[in-house]
């Protein structure tokens, strides 16, 4: 372990004593390390400086602290840790594990130039068209509205990126799906502790003891090229035959006339890259945020009484929903805020690395230590969201019926690194939500199950069986037929 006792150099943060080797690895809460360090914020305040092994962590648990340091000092705190069996599951060129530097600039552009607020409005027509083939499905299997939700997620992804239109058919995002589903199944916050401190474990076959892991790693790289290459490949042939849609990579090839792979082999890598982690960032949470609505509209009938009230006085019986009905329905804004603050799906986000060394309020912060924000303990800040275990929109609401300040950015993260899909997601949630909420009342089922939580980096319940009754006597598949028919969307 890194000393840093013993010099002129300020003290570390606060935090429990760490064992010899392990570090605070034995005292976290291997299913919810956020719970433990809400615990221990207890004792050690905003921030905390823990050991996992050999990697330097420090906590970050308010947003005051967080805004300070990956907002304000954002050219200090940037950068990604060393995720270090990303490459044994060949998932090492995602944006999202990027180090601070020219490759990730070079993404972040491409990502401004489909999601920044002004372009995404460009986008609303085909997240509404999604919402609408999604109430189809959901009237025709109901029972399967979690799958709904999924090809929801990803047909707007599939779409924005690549032009592409998912129809039920989609390969390349399913592929990158299923060796993301080993990465976070296989990769686990142990395998990846273990090689960053002993290096040489990568090297190991993969039946030496503990290391059956790495028998996945390979069909997991596997899947990786074949979502990542194949999605490229395909835009480009339509680039070639004068058929793409306007997206994100059609746009790259035409801009920087990308016809010949070998012509800028480092910028069609990044195309291909940031684009393919597009796919793996935005369906499991969007899909994580739906999911959790459902469980909050099922436990909270008085909500959906008072979203569907305001939704009927706006919109009326005639059509669904649209943009352009959004300001005025200030309180499915603040249901859908709510939902992101309640159980946050993301509860210490993704981990941040000093590049520099800093100090902060007399404390010294070493460079290349990993940053995690307790994102779990800013939704659960009672002074800010008094009460904040219930489930309560009108928290978002002033006392004149309109929207608060509060836009909940922690939640998408901080700085250099916030969630460049922060907007489009907004746009794709609200629209799955009203549209559920105009056409269905989400219901417990006779003999409610328990509901069952996923653990890790994104936590949200599994599906569970509920009832997506259809509102009123009319409601059927008729009537959603003239309903889809008068709210036709033009993309
Ligand atoms: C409710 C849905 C979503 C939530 C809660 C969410 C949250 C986050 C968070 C917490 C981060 C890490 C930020 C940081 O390091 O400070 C992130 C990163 C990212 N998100 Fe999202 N996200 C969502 C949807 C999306 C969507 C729809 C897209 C794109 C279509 C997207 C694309 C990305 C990408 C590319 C990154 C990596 C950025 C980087 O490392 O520079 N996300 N997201």
């Amino acid at each position: 372990l890194r000393r840093h006792s013993g010099s002129t150099r300020p003290p570390l943060p606060p935090g429990p004593k760490p064992f010899p080797l392990l570090g605070n690895v034995l005292g976290l809460n291997r299913d919810a390390p956020y719970l433990t360090y809400t615990e221990w914020a207890k004792t050690y305040g905003d921030i905390m400086y823990t050991h996992i092994l050999n990697r330097e962590i420090i906590v970050l648990n308010s947003e005051e602290v967080a805004v300070e340091l990956l907002d304000k000092r954002s050219t200090k705190y940037s950068d990604r840790p060393l995720f270090a069996t990303a490459d044994l599951f060949g998932m090492e060129w995602s944006a999202a594990l990027a180090n601070y530097g020219p490759r990730f600039r070079q993404h972040r552009r491409f990502y401004h130039q489909i999601f920044r607020p002004s372009a995404v409005p460009s986008h609303h027509p085909r997240q509404l068209q999604a919402a609408h083939e999604m109430l189809t499905h959901i009237l025709d299997h109901p029972t399967h509205y979690a799958e709904h939700f999924e090809t929801f997620a990803a047909s707007v992804v599939m779409s924005v990126t690549y032009g592409y239109d998912v129809n039920g058919e989609e390969v390349f995002g399913k592929s990158l799906k299923r060796a993301m589903d080993i990465f976070a199944r296989v990769a686990t916050p142990e395998s990846v502790a273990l090689c960053s401190t002993f290096p040489f474990l990568k090297k190991l076959p993969a039946w030496f003891p503990f290391m059956g892991f790495k028998s996945q790693a390979a069909e997991c790289a596997k899947l990786a090229n074949d979502g990542r290459y194949g999605s490229y490949a395909w835009v480009k042939q339509q680039v070639d035959k004068g058929t793409a849609a306007p997206s994100m990579v059609s746009n790259a090839i035409t801009q920087y006339r990308l016809n010949d792979d070998s012509k800028d082999p480092e910028l069609v890598e990044a195309v291909r890259d940031s684009a393919a982690t597009l796919y793996l960032a935005s369906v499991e949470t969007t899909y994580a945020v739906l999911l959790l609505f459902v469980y909050h509209m099922m436990m909270h009938p008085e909500v959906q009484v008072r979203a569907q009230a305001e939704i009927d006085r706006v919109v009326g019986p005639q059509r669904l929903p649209n943009f352009g009905d959004r300001p005025a329905l200030p309180y499915i804004d603040a249901l859908l805020r709510e939902t992101l603050r309640c159980r946050p799906v993301p509860p210490v986000g993704l981990p941040h690395a000093t590049s520099e060394d800093d100090t902060y309020k007399g404390y010294y912060i070493p460079k290349g230590a990993t940053i995690m924000v307790n994102v779990w303990a800013i939704s659960q800040n009672e002074t800010k969201y008094p009460n904040a275990s219930a489930f309560l929109p009108e928290r978002f609401l002033k006392s004149d019926g309109t929207l608060s300040d509060d836009n909940l950015s922690w939640i998408f993260g901080f700085g250099r690194r916030i969630c460049p899909g922060r907007h489009l997601a907004d746009g794709s949630l609200w629209c799955a939500m009203v549209s559920i909420l105009t056409m269905f009342t989400i219901e417990k089922t006779e003999a409610p199950e328990e509901i069952k939580w996923t653990t890790g980096g994104t936590i949200y319940p599994l599906p569970f069986p509920c009832k997506f009754a259809p509102r009123g006597e009319d409601k059927d598949s008729q009537h959603l037929a003239s309903l889809l028919c008068a709210s036709r969307v033009n993309s």
